[in-house]
Formats: C-alpha cells, sequence, structure tokens
C-alpha cells in the first residue's frame, strides 16, 4: 500500500530525509523510532501528502500521496493536532464528519468514555493537550481508513487514554488497517508491531520484520548502546541529532547526511 522510492526531502540545503525508500503491505505495523531530528515526522508527512519529496516519489495505494484518493484511505494523527481553535469539539467532528460523508451522530458517539465525553461543547482553545490529542485521533479516523498515522500519539495522555489507544490500535490492527507508528515509546507498541524501521540523520538504517521478538528486543539487539534513540537519557537535555558530536555510535555517513552532504 505504501510505496516511497527513493525519497528525499531538503529544507534548503539541509537534508531531513535522504534517498529513503520503503514499501508497506495492507495490514502491517510498522514502527518508526529514531532520535530528536531523525527525521521520523519528515517521513510521516510525505506518507499523509503533506509534503513533496525534493526528489524520489511517495505513492499511496498506487497513487501519489497527496491525491485525493490516498487522502481517501488515510488518517494522520499529527503530534500536535491541527484543529479550529474557535469552533467546539461538537462542530469540529461534525464538520470532518460532513466532509467524510459520515453520519455526525455516530462520529460524537465516540467521545464516550473519553476526556471529552462530558466537553461536548467546549471550545476547543479551551481543552488540554491531551484532551486535543484524543480529539485530533477522533477527527483522524473518522473515515475508518485502510492507513493510519500515528505521530507520538501517546505524548500528553492520561494512563487511561493511553490504554484506550492502546485498545483502538489492536482493534485497527486485527481489523487489518496498516498502521504507521513513530514513537518515542517504543514498548507501548511490543506485542502489536511486525516492522521496525530505524531512521538516523534522514536515513533508513534498519528495517526489519519483527518475526514475533518485540520492538523494543529488536532496538535493543540493532542498537545495543541506545546511541539511535538516545535511550537511558532523561526526559530533559535530551539531544538531538544536530546537538550530538562524538562517539555516539552514529555512523559517519549519517553525520554527513544531517549536514546536507548527498
Ligand atoms: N519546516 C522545516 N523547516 C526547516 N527544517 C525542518 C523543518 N521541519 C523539520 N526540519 C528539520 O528536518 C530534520 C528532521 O526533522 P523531523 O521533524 O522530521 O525529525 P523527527 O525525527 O520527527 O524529530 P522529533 O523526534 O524531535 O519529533 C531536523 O533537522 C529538523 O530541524
Amino acid at each position: 500500500m505504501i510505496h516511497v522510492d527513493s525519497a528525499t526531502v531538503r529544507y534548503g540545503d539541509r537534508a531531513a530525509l535522504t534517498d529513503a525508500s520503503l514499501s508497506v503491505a495492507s495490514g502491517e505495523f510498522l514502527c518508526l523510532v529514531g532520535r530528536n531530528g531523525s527525521g521520523k515526522t519528515t517521513l510521516l508527512r510525505l506518507l499523509a501528502g503533506l509534503l513533496e519529496p525534493t526528489a524520489g516519489t511517495v505513492r499511496i495505494g498506487g497513487h501519489p500521496a497527496a491525491h485525493r484518493q490516498s487522502r481517501a484511505v488515510r488518517g494522520f494523527l499529527q503530534a500536535e493536532p491541527p484543529l479550529y481553535e474557535y469552533l467546539t469539539v461538537a462542530e469540529q467532528l461534525t464538520l470532518v464528519a460532513k466532509l467524510y460523508g459520515r453520519a455526525p451522530a455516530q462520529v460524537l458517539d465516540r467521545l464516550a468514555g473519553t476526556a471529552l465525553a462530558d466537553r461536548r461543547h467546549a471550545l476547543v482553545r479551551e481543552l488540554s493537550l491531551g484532551m486535543r490529542k484524543q480529539l485530533g485521533l477522533i477527527a483522524a479516523t473518522v473515515h475508518d481508513p485502510a492507513l493510519i498515522l500515528l505521530d507520538e500519539p501517546t505524548n500528553a495522555l492520561d494512563a487511561t487514554a493511553v490504554a484506550a489507544l492502546r485498545e483502538a490500535v489492536e482493534r485497527w490492527h486485527r481489523e487489518g488497517r496498516l498502521i504507521v507508528l513513530c514513537t518515542h515509546d517504543l514498548a507501548w507498541a511490543d506485542g502489536l508491531a511486525d516492522r521496525l524501521v530505524v531512521l538516523s540523520a534522514g536515513r533508513v538504517l534498519h528495517d526489519v520484520a519483527l518475526d514475533g521478538e518485540t520492538a523494543t528486543a529488536a532496538l535493543r539487539r540493532l542498537d545495543p548502546s541506545g546511541a539511535l534513540t538516545a535511550r537511558g537519557e532523561g526526559p530533559t537535555g535530551l539531544p538531538t541529532e544536530e546537538s550530538v558530536e562524538g562517539p555516539t555510535g552514529l555512523p559517519t555517513e549519517d553525520k554527513t547526511a544531517e549536514a546536507g552532504t548527498p
């Protein structure tokens, strides 16, 4: 369903993604990991059709990623969901439901059990980040897409919301939807993911089928020092790929890619 062929994205003279190739079939659950700035969101934005590659191609179900038909089969939960600040929760979901030809009442039913259950009439601008994420997720999946892209979905969610999200993701996986999850919280996807892709400085460094191994175990095997994901670092002062100098285990070519050298 996903075919990324030698995709490169440049911002000015900086390469955010370099010559990335990836094919993912319907029903697969792929975890995308890498340090801050390694290109995960850039890759997701390419898959979401929000960004055109500087070189190479990105196709979803045989169509260019920005094509209408690609949009119809895809849902994208962004790290900070774009929402209309001055609409209420109910108005926001009604609008999205109508855009996708769904019955608003059925979409509003999805608020049950979330932190938004009794906040239907609150303005989006009055919601907490965790609430916005939950609203963003409902909005992104209103049309029950066959491809679901999740950028740091657990970030800012409380334990109840994380458990509910895990249940939803398990159900989507059982239903055969293709899921691409970008996360710094890999253990959360253990037992679900069947493929792991590690990005380093904009390059696909590892792309492995998990074959029953957990994503966490595979990552420890591929990257025992934790250098590729900065595992073991505290939540503050997490180094980015740009800020890292010296013997971190990053291959030399990654550093040149980060500097914008092909
Ligand atoms: N709009 C932009 N303009 C210029 N540079 C950008 C832009 N967006 C991303 N970049 C750069 O592209 C590189 C990859 O960024 P990206 O957001 O894809 O990384 P990431 O792996 O998602 O990071 P994080 O884990 O921090 O979310 C970084 O060097 C970043 O500074």
